[in-house]
Protein backbone atom coordinates (compact mmCIF):
# COMPACT_ATOMS: atom_id res chain seq x y z
CA UNK A 1 0.00 0.00 0.00
CA UNK A 2 2.34 2.66 -1.44
CA UNK A 3 1.35 6.33 -0.30
CA UNK A 4 -0.19 4.97 3.03
CA UNK A 5 1.28 7.04 6.10
CA UNK A 6 -0.64 5.30 9.79
CA UNK A 7 -0.68 7.51 12.94
CA UNK A 8 -0.53 5.12 15.98
CA UNK A 9 -1.52 6.99 19.30
CA UNK A 10 -0.88 5.18 22.40
CA UNK A 11 2.11 2.85 22.26
CA UNK A 12 1.07 0.73 24.79
CA UNK A 13 0.11 -3.30 24.30
CA UNK A 14 -2.39 -3.06 21.57
CA UNK A 15 -0.29 0.10 19.85
CA UNK A 16 2.49 -1.78 19.32
CA UNK A 17 0.91 -5.27 18.45
CA UNK A 18 -0.54 -3.47 15.40
CA UNK A 19 2.74 -1.59 14.62
CA UNK A 20 4.71 -4.60 14.76
CA UNK A 21 2.06 -6.67 12.67
CA UNK A 22 1.71 -4.04 10.13
CA UNK A 23 5.70 -3.68 10.17
CA UNK A 24 5.73 -7.58 9.09
CA UNK A 25 2.90 -7.33 6.46
CA UNK A 26 4.91 -4.21 4.48
CA UNK A 27 3.70 -0.87 5.63
CA UNK A 28 6.75 1.58 5.58
CA UNK A 29 5.00 4.65 7.16
CA UNK A 30 4.66 4.49 10.92
CA UNK A 31 4.54 7.39 13.36
CA UNK A 32 3.25 6.61 16.69
CA UNK A 33 2.69 8.95 19.60
CA UNK A 34 3.43 7.95 23.04
CA UNK A 35 3.55 10.02 26.23
CA UNK A 36 6.05 8.20 27.79
CA UNK A 37 9.42 9.10 26.54
CA UNK A 38 10.76 5.43 27.16
CA UNK A 39 8.43 3.84 25.75
CA UNK A 40 8.64 6.06 22.49
CA UNK A 41 12.09 5.39 22.12
CA UNK A 42 12.01 1.40 22.52
CA UNK A 43 9.07 1.56 19.74
CA UNK A 44 11.07 3.70 17.34
CA UNK A 45 14.25 1.39 17.77
CA UNK A 46 12.42 -1.88 17.55
CA UNK A 47 10.04 -0.98 14.49
CA UNK A 48 12.04 1.79 12.54
CA UNK A 49 8.60 3.98 13.37
CA UNK A 50 9.03 7.95 13.93
CA UNK A 51 7.62 9.39 16.89
CA UNK A 52 5.56 12.45 17.57
CA UNK A 53 3.65 14.72 20.01
CA UNK A 54 -0.18 13.49 18.79
CA UNK A 55 -1.26 16.57 16.61
CA UNK A 56 2.38 16.02 14.65
CA UNK A 57 1.70 12.46 14.32
CA UNK A 58 -1.31 12.23 12.79
CA UNK A 59 -0.57 15.04 10.43
CA UNK A 60 -1.02 13.67 6.83
CA UNK A 61 -1.64 10.77 8.02
CA UNK A 62 -4.21 8.69 5.60
CA UNK A 63 -4.86 6.15 8.68
CA UNK A 64 -5.21 6.66 12.70
CA UNK A 65 -5.37 4.21 14.98
CA UNK A 66 -6.67 5.35 18.48
CA UNK A 67 -4.95 2.64 21.12
CA UNK A 68 -5.23 4.60 24.38
CA UNK A 69 -7.31 3.77 27.16
CA UNK A 70 -10.79 3.62 26.43
CA UNK A 71 -11.15 6.95 29.43
CA UNK A 72 -8.65 8.77 27.08
CA UNK A 73 -10.20 8.38 23.53
CA UNK A 74 -12.32 11.34 23.80
CA UNK A 75 -9.59 13.97 25.06
CA UNK A 76 -7.48 12.40 22.12
CA UNK A 77 -10.02 12.82 19.77
CA UNK A 78 -10.13 16.48 20.80
CA UNK A 79 -6.52 17.02 20.66
CA UNK A 80 -5.94 15.72 17.31
CA UNK A 81 -9.27 17.31 16.01
CA UNK A 82 -7.34 20.30 13.94
CA UNK A 83 -4.69 18.32 12.53
CA UNK A 84 -6.65 15.39 11.18
CA UNK A 85 -6.70 14.94 7.07
CA UNK A 86 -10.49 15.38 5.89
CA UNK A 87 -10.22 12.42 4.16
CA UNK A 88 -8.53 10.47 6.92
CA UNK A 89 -9.79 7.67 8.80
CA UNK A 90 -9.57 7.09 12.07
CA UNK A 91 -9.83 3.58 14.12
CA UNK A 92 -10.69 3.56 17.52
CA UNK A 93 -9.68 0.33 18.79
CA UNK A 94 -10.83 1.01 22.72
CA UNK A 95 -13.43 -1.68 24.46
CA UNK A 96 -16.94 0.34 24.99
CA UNK A 97 -16.26 3.41 22.91
CA UNK A 98 -18.76 4.12 20.53
CA UNK A 99 -18.16 6.17 16.77
CA UNK A 100 -21.01 8.31 18.17
CA UNK A 101 -18.58 9.55 21.08
CA UNK A 102 -15.79 9.59 18.62
CA UNK A 103 -17.49 11.87 16.08
CA UNK A 104 -18.63 13.98 18.61
CA UNK A 105 -15.19 15.36 19.01
CA UNK A 106 -14.12 15.49 15.48
CA UNK A 107 -15.05 17.62 12.42
CA UNK A 108 -18.14 16.89 11.09
CA UNK A 109 -17.59 14.21 8.17
CA UNK A 110 -14.35 12.64 9.63
CA UNK A 111 -14.67 9.03 8.86
CA UNK A 112 -14.09 6.79 12.27
CA UNK A 113 -14.28 3.40 12.53
CA UNK A 114 -14.53 1.19 15.83
CA UNK A 115 -12.33 -2.06 15.76
CA UNK A 116 -12.02 -4.82 18.89
CA UNK A 117 -8.71 -6.45 18.15
CA UNK A 118 -6.79 -9.15 19.96
CA UNK A 119 -3.40 -9.71 20.69
CA UNK A 120 -2.42 -12.85 18.22
CA UNK A 121 -2.48 -9.93 15.79
CA UNK A 122 1.28 -9.84 16.71
CA UNK A 123 1.76 -13.07 14.72
CA UNK A 124 -0.78 -11.94 12.00
CA UNK A 125 -3.41 -14.34 13.84
CA UNK A 126 -6.09 -11.22 14.74
CA UNK A 127 -9.55 -11.42 15.08
CA UNK A 128 -11.01 -7.91 14.33
CA UNK A 129 -14.51 -6.85 14.68
CA UNK A 130 -15.07 -3.91 12.76
CA UNK A 131 -18.31 -1.48 12.18
CA UNK A 132 -17.90 1.57 10.38
CA UNK A 133 -19.56 4.62 11.91
CA UNK A 134 -21.71 7.18 10.03
CA UNK A 135 -19.50 9.09 7.53
CA UNK A 136 -17.37 5.95 6.09
CA UNK A 137 -17.34 5.54 2.29
CA UNK A 138 -16.97 2.30 1.09
CA UNK A 139 -13.33 2.67 0.01
CA UNK A 140 -12.12 4.21 3.50
CA UNK A 141 -14.09 0.94 4.87
CA UNK A 142 -11.89 -1.20 2.62
CA UNK A 143 -9.13 0.17 3.03
CA UNK A 144 -9.71 -0.33 7.14
CA UNK A 145 -10.23 -3.90 6.43
CA UNK A 146 -7.18 -4.51 4.06
CA UNK A 147 -4.66 -3.23 6.33
CA UNK A 148 -6.68 -5.04 9.51
CA UNK A 149 -6.02 -8.05 7.13
CA UNK A 150 -2.68 -8.07 7.57
CA UNK A 151 -2.57 -8.62 10.96
CA UNK A 152 -5.46 -11.47 11.24
CA UNK A 153 -8.89 -12.02 10.07
CA UNK A 154 -11.94 -9.06 9.97
CA UNK A 155 -15.17 -9.84 10.49
CA UNK A 156 -17.98 -6.58 9.43
CA UNK A 157 -20.45 -6.29 12.39
CA UNK A 158 -23.20 -3.94 13.54
CA UNK A 159 -21.70 -1.60 16.08
CA UNK A 160 -24.39 -2.66 18.39
CA UNK A 161 -22.87 -5.78 18.63
CA UNK A 162 -19.00 -4.99 19.45
CA UNK A 163 -19.86 -5.42 23.12
CA UNK A 164 -20.22 -8.99 22.29
CA UNK A 165 -17.34 -9.27 19.92
CA UNK A 166 -15.09 -7.39 22.99
CA UNK A 167 -16.55 -10.83 25.09
CA UNK A 168 -15.93 -13.25 22.46
CA UNK A 169 -12.29 -12.80 20.53
CA UNK A 170 -11.55 -9.14 22.09
CA UNK A 171 -10.65 -10.54 25.53
CA UNK A 172 -10.79 -14.26 24.12
CA UNK A 173 -7.09 -14.59 24.12
CA UNK A 174 -7.25 -14.31 28.16
CA UNK A 175 -9.52 -17.18 28.39
CA UNK A 176 -7.42 -19.58 26.41
CA UNK A 177 -4.09 -18.38 28.59
CA UNK A 178 -6.60 -18.97 31.63
CA UNK A 179 -7.22 -22.42 30.46
CA UNK A 180 -3.46 -23.04 29.84
CA UNK A 181 -2.40 -22.03 33.02
CA UNK A 182 -5.18 -24.84 34.57
CA UNK A 183 -3.81 -27.43 32.47
CA UNK A 184 -0.16 -26.58 33.01
CA UNK A 185 -0.88 -26.61 36.63
CA UNK A 186 -3.22 -29.86 36.79
CA UNK A 187 -0.32 -31.36 34.86
CA UNK A 188 2.67 -30.55 37.25
CA UNK A 189 -0.22 -31.58 40.15
CA UNK A 190 -0.50 -35.38 38.37
CA UNK A 191 3.74 -35.75 38.93
CA UNK A 192 4.97 -33.78 35.26
CA UNK A 193 8.13 -31.04 35.66
CA UNK A 194 6.33 -27.82 34.46
CA UNK A 195 8.36 -27.34 31.03
CA UNK A 196 7.11 -30.53 30.09
CA UNK A 197 3.40 -29.31 31.10
CA UNK A 198 4.01 -26.48 29.67
CA UNK A 199 4.84 -28.11 25.94
CA UNK A 200 1.76 -30.63 25.99
CA UNK A 201 -0.48 -27.72 26.64
CA UNK A 202 1.18 -25.58 24.27
CA UNK A 203 0.75 -27.81 21.50
CA UNK A 204 -2.26 -29.22 22.33
CA UNK A 205 -3.95 -26.28 22.40
CA UNK A 206 -2.03 -24.74 19.30
CA UNK A 207 -3.08 -28.71 17.84
CA UNK A 208 -7.13 -28.28 19.02
CA UNK A 209 -7.30 -24.66 17.69
CA UNK A 210 -5.80 -25.27 14.06
CA UNK A 211 -8.43 -28.85 13.81
CA UNK A 212 -11.28 -26.69 15.29
CA UNK A 213 -10.42 -23.75 12.57
CA UNK A 214 -9.93 -26.21 9.75
CA UNK A 215 -13.53 -28.71 10.67
CA UNK A 216 -16.55 -28.47 9.39
CA UNK A 217 -17.79 -30.40 12.45
CA UNK A 218 -19.06 -28.63 15.89
CA UNK A 219 -16.87 -27.91 18.81
CA UNK A 220 -19.29 -30.57 20.64
CA UNK A 221 -18.53 -33.10 18.06
CA UNK A 222 -14.94 -32.60 18.42
CA UNK A 223 -15.52 -32.88 22.04
CA UNK A 224 -17.65 -35.84 21.71
CA UNK A 225 -14.57 -37.71 19.43
CA UNK A 226 -12.35 -37.18 22.07
CA UNK A 227 -14.31 -38.54 24.58
CA UNK A 228 -14.48 -42.50 25.05
CA UNK A 229 -16.80 -44.36 26.71
CA UNK A 230 -16.51 -44.21 30.49
CA UNK A 231 -12.90 -43.51 29.45
CA UNK A 232 -9.99 -40.52 30.54
CA UNK A 233 -12.11 -37.47 29.11
CA UNK A 234 -15.38 -38.42 30.35
CA UNK A 235 -13.88 -38.20 33.62
CA UNK A 236 -12.76 -34.94 32.88
CA UNK A 237 -15.42 -33.65 31.46
CA UNK A 238 -17.62 -34.86 34.24
CA UNK A 239 -15.71 -32.76 36.44
CA UNK A 240 -15.71 -29.91 35.00
CA UNK A 241 -19.60 -29.99 34.54
CA UNK A 242 -20.12 -30.95 38.61
CA UNK A 243 -18.06 -28.17 39.41
CA UNK A 244 -19.67 -25.54 36.96
CA UNK A 245 -16.43 -24.73 34.45
CA UNK A 246 -19.15 -24.34 31.67
CA UNK A 247 -21.75 -22.24 33.38
CA UNK A 248 -18.38 -20.29 34.76
CA UNK A 249 -17.15 -19.81 31.32
CA UNK A 250 -20.69 -18.78 30.00
CA UNK A 251 -21.13 -16.08 32.74
CA UNK A 252 -17.84 -14.70 32.23
CA UNK A 253 -18.31 -14.02 28.92
CA UNK A 254 -21.72 -12.23 29.64
CA UNK A 255 -19.76 -10.27 31.92
CA UNK A 256 -17.05 -8.99 29.88
CA UNK A 257 -19.88 -8.09 27.72
CA UNK A 258 -21.29 -6.05 30.05
CA UNK A 259 -18.33 -4.41 31.09
CA UNK A 260 -17.48 -3.15 27.95
CA UNK A 261 -21.50 -1.85 27.67
CA UNK A 262 -20.59 -0.28 30.89
CA UNK A 263 -17.58 1.11 29.27
CA UNK A 264 -19.92 2.67 26.59
CA UNK A 265 -21.87 4.36 29.19
CA UNK A 266 -19.92 6.54 31.02
CA UNK A 267 -15.97 5.51 29.45
CA UNK A 268 -14.11 4.33 32.95
N1 LIG B 1 -4.71 -5.40 25.29
C1 LIG B 1 -5.64 -6.02 24.57
O1 LIG B 1 -5.65 -7.26 24.43
C2 LIG B 1 -6.72 -5.24 23.90
C3 LIG B 1 -6.87 -3.88 24.08
N2 LIG B 1 -7.87 -3.20 23.44
C4 LIG B 1 -8.02 -1.76 23.62
O2 LIG B 1 -6.82 -1.14 23.25
C5 LIG B 1 -6.67 0.05 24.00
C6 LIG B 1 -5.27 0.09 24.58
O3 LIG B 1 -5.13 -1.04 25.43
P1 LIG B 1 -3.70 -1.55 25.88
O4 LIG B 1 -2.74 -1.34 24.75
O5 LIG B 1 -3.90 -2.90 26.44
O6 LIG B 1 -3.39 -0.49 27.06
P2 LIG B 1 -2.01 0.11 27.48
O7 LIG B 1 -2.22 0.79 28.78
O8 LIG B 1 -0.94 -0.92 27.34
O9 LIG B 1 -1.72 1.22 26.35
C7 LIG B 1 -2.28 2.50 26.29
C8 LIG B 1 -1.16 3.46 25.97
O10 LIG B 1 -1.67 4.73 25.63
C9 LIG B 1 -0.85 5.69 26.27
N3 LIG B 1 -1.55 6.98 26.38
C10 LIG B 1 -2.29 7.47 27.38
N4 LIG B 1 -2.74 8.72 27.07
C11 LIG B 1 -2.27 9.02 25.86
C12 LIG B 1 -2.36 10.14 25.03
N5 LIG B 1 -3.05 11.22 25.39
N6 LIG B 1 -1.74 10.12 23.84
C13 LIG B 1 -1.03 9.03 23.45
N7 LIG B 1 -0.91 7.92 24.23
C14 LIG B 1 -1.52 7.91 25.41
C15 LIG B 1 -0.55 5.07 27.60
O11 LIG B 1 0.50 5.71 28.26
P3 LIG B 1 0.48 5.69 29.89
O12 LIG B 1 0.73 4.29 30.30
O13 LIG B 1 1.59 6.63 30.24
O14 LIG B 1 -0.88 6.20 30.31
C16 LIG B 1 -0.22 3.65 27.17
O15 LIG B 1 1.11 3.52 26.74
C17 LIG B 1 -7.73 0.06 25.08
O16 LIG B 1 -8.70 1.02 24.77
C18 LIG B 1 -8.31 -1.35 25.05
O17 LIG B 1 -9.70 -1.35 25.31
C19 LIG B 1 -8.75 -3.84 22.60
C20 LIG B 1 -8.65 -5.17 22.40
C21 LIG B 1 -7.64 -5.99 23.02
O1 LIG C 1 -9.44 -5.97 29.00
C1 LIG C 1 -9.75 -5.04 28.25
O2 LIG C 1 -10.49 -4.12 28.67
C2 LIG C 1 -9.23 -5.01 26.85
C3 LIG C 1 -10.35 -4.97 25.83
C4 LIG C 1 -10.42 -6.34 25.26
C5 LIG C 1 -9.20 -6.98 25.72
N1 LIG C 1 -8.55 -6.24 26.54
Amino acid sequence: MSGLRISVIGGGVMGETLISAWRASGVQDIAVSEPRAERAAELVERYDITSADAETAVTGANVIVLAVKPHHVAEVAEQIAGSVRSDAVIVSVAAGVTTATMESRLPDGIAVVRAMPNTPAVIGQGMFGVSPGSSVSSEQLDLVVELLEGAGKVAVVDESQQDAVTAVSGSGPAYVFYLAEAMIDGGVAAGLDEPTARRLAQQTLLGASALLAGSEESPAELRRRVTSPNGTTHAAITTFDEQGAGDALRAGVAACAARAHELSQDGS
